[in-house]
Parts: structure tokens; C-alpha cells; sequence
């Protein structure tokens, strides 16, 4: 393959990020150039340049919910989402040889690692300060320079070998079953073909405040049997109290009551930003409720044609 076809994805670098592991998830990702990127908000530039074709870049984990830099990054709506991964995350302690546990006084870490580890080094280093790093393998590398100010970092296991880091401690998560959900994200294309296991994401702006605006959104899922897998306020930036809000569902803007649900949500918004319909990572199909599947909204369609053709 030469370069000159060869997709390029960008990536919350370092090598070593769990980040990197959710890229390599990815079809034919060892025919592709990878870019890392000293920040989520600079891989997704990328794409938008044009830099880079794709990004995966960290959505939402089981601990903390949604990572606000990447919501709000994403609500401007030039990018797509095409893609999730899901990733069991595992952290270890890692350290320059010859450091041992109790040397430990100042870690560096990405804050999602230093949310998900908290417990662990509350127990096992009282005293130890935890500094934050851009990413993971960010901290093992700061760790690893010559003359470091810190003594050690939590990142991917892997990490230790790539920067030549000793684990002082491994699988030091507070939550054996945390996970983490990436997305991979592009300019603007048609979504990947529908499923059947899907999801759909999109940033809902009110019209006007007023009583019962968030009910309304709600509603256009609600009343066509849509169901929400995330929903988070977000401030818009344009002033205190304003606010938007970050949707995912289940199903495929090809699917009538996922379409119909957005041209409700057109009709009753100031403006809906489309994110993207995308295979949902865990596959787990959508059983559908009686009276909204595609089969139902047609034969509906097809009866209001025909009352206005004069046939009852
Ligand atoms: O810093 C990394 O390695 C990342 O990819 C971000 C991150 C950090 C902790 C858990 C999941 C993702």
C-alpha cells in the first residue's frame, strides 16, 4: 500500500494511551498512519484540517460519565461519529528501577486514571501527591526523563515497557469492571448502513427557556419508543444558565422512529446538531416496542395517504 492511500487517525498520544489501544481496534488499522496528539482537542483538529482522516479519541467511562473536553468538542457538530469501542481499563503504578513503593511522593497521571485509582492511592500512599498529565503515557514518559520531579506514574501496563518503567503495583483500579468508551470520529459522511444494534448521538439546543423544555426533548423520544443510553446537560458558553444537551439513543437515523424522533426534535429546538449513527460496541440488538418499528410507521403512513384519497 503506499502512503498516498494509507488513513490516517489521530489519537490522544503518546504511544501507550489506552487511547492508542482503542485505535488498534480499529479494521485495517495496521495499514493506517498513526498521529498522536498532545490533547483530545488537538486530535479532533486534525480531522478537521484535514490533517487526519479519523480520530478516536475518550467519550464516556464508567466512573465519571461523560468527558466533558470531548462532548463539548464534539457539540459544534463539523465531526462525525462512526465508530465506538469499548475498553476494559486497567492501571499500574510505574517507576524508574531502583524506586520502590514507599519512594512514591509524587505521581503524575491523566485525571480519568487518578479518578479511577483514587482509593488505591489513598490506602497504599497517603501522602503521595498526584499531579495531572495530559494522558497516561504522557506521565510515564514525564516519569522516565532524566531527572524527573515526579517518582512514578499510572498508566496502561504497557506503558512500562515501551518508556523502560519498573510496575511498582498493577491492576490498581478501584473498579475491576471500569470501562471506557471511545469514539472514532470523522469529517461529515453518510452514517455506516444500519445494524440493527445501533446508536445515535446528537446535541439538542432549547428554543427559548421556559417551563418544561427538557420534557418536551424527551417526549420526542418518549412517544416513539426510543430509548436514551446518556443524556447530559452541557453549558452552550454563551452565558450562565444556558444550556444544551448531549444525547445518545438507541437505533439508526435509518430507522423511522430514530428519524422521526429528530424531525420532532428539528420542530421543537432551537437547533439539533447530528452527531452520527453509528454500530453499538456491545452488539446487544434493540427489541423494539410494539407500534414504533419501521414496519409500523409505514403502514401508518400508508393509512393517512389513503384517508386523503377518500378511503376510510
Ligand atoms: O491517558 C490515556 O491513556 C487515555 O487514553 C485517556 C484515558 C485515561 C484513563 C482511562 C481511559 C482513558
Amino acid at each position: 500500500m503506499t502512503d498516498a492511500v494509507r488513513v490516517r487517525y489521530a489519537y490522544l498520544g503518546p504511544s501507550g494511551t489506552f487511547t492508542e489501544a482503542a485505535l488498534r481496534t480499529v479494521p485495517d488499522v495496521e495499514h493506517a498512519e498513526l498521529l498522536p496528539c498532545a490533547s483530545v482537542p488537538a486530535a479532533l483538529e486534525a480531522v478537521r484540517s484535514g490533517e487526519a482522516d479519523g480520530a478516536v479519541v475518550p467519550i464516556e467511562n464508567s466512573v465519571e460519565g461523560g468527558v466533558p473536553v470531548t462532548l463539548d468538542e464534539l457539540a459544534d457538530g463539523r465531526l462525525v461519529i462512526t465508530r465506538e469501542i469499548l475498553l476494559r481499563v486497567s492501571f499500574a503504578l510505574m517507576a524508574r528501577p531502583g524506586t520502590h513503593l514507599e519512594d512514591c511522593k509524587r505521581i503524575t497521571t491523566h485525571p480519568h486514571a487518578a479518578a479511577q485509582t483514587r482509593h488505591w492511592v489513598a490506602d497504599h500512599l497517603p501522602r503521595a501527591e498526584v499531579m495531572l498529565a495530559s494522558s497516561t503515557a504522557a506521565a510515564a514518559a514525564a516519569v522516565a526523563e532524566p531527572g524527573s520531579e515526579f517518582d512514578a506514574a499510572i498508566a496502561p501496563r504497557i506503558a512500562a515497557e515501551q518508556y523502560h518503567l519498573n510496575v511498582l503495583a498493577d491492576q490498581i483500579e478501584d473498579n475491576r469492571d471500569a470501562v471506557t468508551r471511545f469514539v472514532l470520529a470523522t469529517r461529515p459522511v453518510p452514517p455506516p448502513p444500519l445494524t440493527g444494534a445501533d446508536k445515535t448521538s446528537l446535541v439538542a439546543f432549547i428554543r427559548d427557556d421556559h417551563p418544561g423544555a427538557l420534557l418536551e426533548i424527551l417526549d420526542e423520544f418518549a412517544v416513539r419508543g426510543v430509548n436514551l443510553t446518556r443524556i447530559e446537560s452541557r453549558p452552550t458558553g454563551d452565558g450562565i444558565g444556558r444550556y444544551c444537551f448531549s444525547i445518545d439513543c438507541e437505533g439508526h437515523v435509518e430507522e423511522a422512529r430514530v428519524g422521526e424522533a429528530l424531525m420532532g426534535l428539528r420542530r421543537v429546538c432551537g437547533e439539533v446538531r447530528f452527531l452520527g449513527s453509528y454500530p453499538r460496541a456491545d452488539g446487544a440488538r434493540i427489541s423494539t416496542r410494539p407500534g414504533t418499528s419501521d414496519v409500523d410507521f409505514r403502514d401508518a403512513a400508508s393509512w393517512l395517504a389513503s384517508l386523503k384519497e377518500g378511503r376510510t
